[in-house]
């Protein structure tokens, strides 16, 4: 245990130099009809790794856009290494040392590493050998591990996030804004990103990251801070709280425990998929010899490293990819042929794996968004026309049921926060008793009270004889949803494992392909 005390609000905490690297005092920042921050009061000392903790909505979003100078804050103030500074854009805080890393990675695919990185940044050492030194010096210097000249598009998840760092770390930041830097990675992933941070922090930097993952939180920050509704209520060390205490701090109340459930898997096969093959536009294959069945009331896992196929397997499935092979069948019918529409129509419930591109529209009002995708079935329509009443009454059941913290059905989605958006899509797709739920990362963004109502949404509808195919990068949700989990590794499913019984390490492992000799 370690001798230091839990603050309440945020102490002075100073570096080595004296002033923190980070203080922001009273900020406060508004929105209409929403007060995304209030008298937040934040010390993070150079040197150190900060994580930012809170539900979802409770403005940990909007106050690190505030510090990387996205947005303005309507009252308070800045400092950096003891000046106070003030942010009109972006280029202001990364004159500041200031860096941030998103997270949709701002990555060009068909460029190299190189390019990518000093795309924008061709003044500090252009784009030839002396940029290419830089890079390598970085990369040798932190243990990216990264070369120059690969293709971002052959590069893993990890990787590109190490670009993403190095691209900052280029650009002569210091201090290192990290939102939600883990979602996306396996556990091995993890290990590896948090071991560059430590050897940032070594070499002096200091970071700040935002992460719903508290376990994570409590192994790799020196200090936590925790937002509740817009404001900074707790500031702790890990040694003094645990993960349950913090989900507490974060909520206000107590946390449900977890539910252990009997088995609900039938013997009535509802989603049969026999030996699917998936082609790109050059011919490549991308999915083969995929075959399994789902059940109703059973849960299937599916585990995998981003980038294997997943994307491939749930957007064939939705009928959203031809199949160069194979056959699905959805209850009896052979729906191979079938459009997404009449899929939808057949009861196919679809959570997006990008909720951008898919799932919402951002400048559309939220029960406007309860119809995308619904179309054509109640209650979004009545006798073929568009049933407003229907959808705004029940885009109001969802935002209750769900949880969704929006200040009404009227406003857009682009203004809910990045978790709330998420359990809204969950709650639509959920809607109308769909018969199979295909989802992609179902509570990725989502804080760990509305992750658990969620789940008990999926294992209500389950136990009612839903079936679901589910895709996680969260091997938590994956064993505590599934019946069986299966691995895709390039394309195939090459593992089954009973959720009962397997690890996250095992998991990881045949993830990695490194159980491939098994
Ligand atoms: N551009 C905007 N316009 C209107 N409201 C906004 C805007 N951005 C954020 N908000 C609101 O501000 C509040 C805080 O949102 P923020 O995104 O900072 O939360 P968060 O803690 O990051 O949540 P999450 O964990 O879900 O990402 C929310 O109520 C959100 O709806």
């Amino acid at each position: 245990m370690s001798s230091s005390t839990a603050q309440t609000g945020a102490g002075p905490a100073t570096g080595p130099g004296g002033a923190p690297a980070i203080e922001l005092r009273g900020i406060g920042k508004r929105f209409p009809g929403v007060i995304a921050n209030h008298d937040v009061d934040i010390a993070i000392a150079a040197g150190t790794i900060h994580a930012l903790v809170g539900e979802n909505g409770a403005g940990k979003s909007t106050l690190m856009k505030i510090l990387y100078g996205v947005q303005k804050p309507d009252d308070g103030t800045i400092s950096v290494n003891g000046s106070a500074v003030s942010f009109a854009t972006p280029a202001d805080a990364i004159a500041q040392g200031i860096g941030m890393v998103f997270q949709h990675f701002m990555l060009a695919d068909n460029l190299t590493v190189l390019e990518n990185v000093t795309l924008g940044a061709e003044k500090l050492h252009g784009i030839g050998d002396a940029a290419r030194r830089e890079i390598e010096a970085i990369s040798e210097r932190y243990g990216f591990g990264l070369d120059p000249d690969e293709l971002v598009e052959s590069l893993g998840v990890g990787e590109r996030q190490r670009v993403e760092i190095l691209k900052v770390l280029y650009r002569g930041a210091r201090i290192i804004i990290l939102d939600e830097p883990t979602a996306v990675l396996v556990p091995q992933e993890v290990d590896a990103l948090f071991a560059n941070l430590r050897e940032l922090k070594e070499q002096g930097h200091t970071l700040i990251f935002i992460s719903h993952k508290l376990d994570e939180v409590l192994s790799v920050a020196d200090d936590i801070t925790v937002v509740r509704r817009g404001t900074t209520v707790a500031s702790v060390k890990p040694a003094d709280v645990t993960s349950h205490q913090l989900a507490e701090l974060m909520v206000g109340t107590e946390l449900p425990s977890p539910s252990t459930e009997e088995s609900t898997v039938t013997d009535r096969v509802l989603l049969s998929v026999r030996d699917l093959e998936v082609r790109d536009a050059l011919g490549r294959v991308e999915l083969a010899d995929v075959g399994f069945e789902i059940h109703a009331g059973e849960v299937l896992g599916i585990a995998g490293v981003e980038g294997n196929g997943q994307t491939e397997l749930v957007e064939a499935l939705v009928g959203m990819r031809r199949l160069a092979a194979g056959s699905v069948h959805l209850a009896e019918e052979d729906v191979t042929g079938w459009s997404t529409r009449q899929r939808r129509e057949a009861g196919i419930g679809y959570v997006p794996e990008d909720r951008h591109r898919h799932g919402v529209l951002l400048d559309a009002p939220l029960w406007e968004n309860r119809i995308l995708g619904h179309q054509t079935r109640p209650p979004s329509v009545r006798r073929g026309w568009i049933d407003v009443k229907g959808a705004r009454r029940d885009s109001t059941r969802i935002v209750e049921q769900y949880d969704v913290r929006t200040p009404g059905i009227d406003t857009t989605a682009r203004a809910l926060s990045g978790g709330n958006q998420q359990k809204f899509i969950v709650g639509r797709e959920m809607s109308g008793d769909p018969v199979l739920l295909v989802a992609s990362h179902p509570t990725r963004g989502v804080d760990v009270g509305a992750q658990a109502q969620i789940w008990q949404h999926i294992k209500d509808a389950r136990r009612d004889g839903l079936a679901v195919l589910l895709v996680s990068a969260d091997l938590d949700e994956l064993i505590g949803l599934s019946d069986t989990i299966r691995v895709i590794l390039r394309g195939r499913l090459v593992g089954s494992f009973d959720p009962q019984t397997v690890t996250p390490q095992q998991l990881g492992s045949a993830m990695t392909g490194a159980g491939e000799d098994q």
